[in-house]
């Protein structure tokens, strides 16, 4: 479905500041994929999404989007099939405008181009949507998003991008900064789209028991490089002990992140 093959990518080349974050990166994601992404701090895991989004071009190596080579693409040409969701619930909506001038941006970019306009009936879609979320939001479609509460626009931001569409959805800690029971309900609502809608999707996560606990393969990066990628039976018998000492015997170091390790 997407792949990166052999991508290099140096930020600040030939300044003191030189950093290569990845160096012959190889990757493939199938359709259909539930893929979570853990690792260490700076280990990449945001900026490999960049790659795939196109944020970031990679200096060498390609990009392979249902089979084109999307490299050179740029990201808004990119988002018509990618979705990204951010940490900051604040990112994904726009705040003064209405919930419901919102979904209808992302219902056009469902439809890819066709002309559609905001009627009854389409309001009704929209109700029954928000309904869904159980949150009340049904009966604010006229409300600007700005009045929302974060997990209210994180779970909105889900809907709209499900509404859009993607083929291929990035989920960038997007519970991380929400609290305990908002985080609770933007998960689940996330793994009834991606098993409703059967959404090839990415999920980067601190918690390492939700990055064993969801998905059909876990990767483990680690200084821009997939140290581990797990998937099917193996996944399924995971724990967060096994997951550790499979790092250090891999990169014959500790798995340091405390964010990661607090969080079992
Ligand atoms: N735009 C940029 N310019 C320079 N360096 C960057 C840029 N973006 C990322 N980096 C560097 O790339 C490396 C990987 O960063 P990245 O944000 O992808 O890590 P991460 O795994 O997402 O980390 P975290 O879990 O802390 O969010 C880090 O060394 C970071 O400083």
């Amino acid at each position: 479905m997407i792949s990166v093959e052999n991508a290099t990518l140096t930020f600040n080349a030939g300044t003191p500041n030189e950093n290569r974050v990845f160096d012959a990166l190889n990757l493939s994601v199938d359709k259909g994929d539930f893929v979570t992404v853990i690792g260490s701090n700076g280990a990449g895991k945001s900026t490999l999404f960049n790659l795939l989004a196109g944020t970031v071009t990679p200096d060498a190596g390609r990009i392979v989007l249902n089979g084109k080579d999307v490299t050179k693409a740029p990201e808004y040409v990119r988002a018509r099939t990618i979705g990204r969701i951010f940490q900051d619930p604040l990112a994904g909506t726009a705040s003064n405008m209405t919930l419901e001038d919102n979904m209808m941006v992302c219902l056009k970019k469902g439809f890819k181009g066709l002309r559609i306009s905001l009627n009854r009936g389409r309001r009704e879609f929209f109700r029954e949507q928000l309904r869904f979320l159980d949150m009340g939001l049904e009966d604010r479609l006229k409300d600007n998003v700005g009045l929302l509460s974060g997990g209210q626009r994180q779970a909105l931001t889900l809907l709209m991008m499900v509404l859009s569409r993607p083929e291929l959805v990035l989920l960038d800690e997007h519970t991380a900064a929400l609290d305990p029971r908002n985080a609770d309900i933007v998960l689940s609502l996330t793994t009834h789209f991606v098993k409703e809608y059967g959404l090839t999707t990415m999920m980067v996560t601190h918690n390492m028991q939700q990055a064993i606990n969801l998905g059909n393969r876990l990767l483990m990066m680690d200084a821009g490089e997939v140290v581990l990628d797990i998937r099917g039976e193996k996944k399924k018998d995971l724990t967060v002990d096994k997951l550790v000492a499979m790092f250090s015997e891999v990169r014959n170091k500790t798995f340091t992140s405390d964010e990661a390790l607090l969080s079992r």
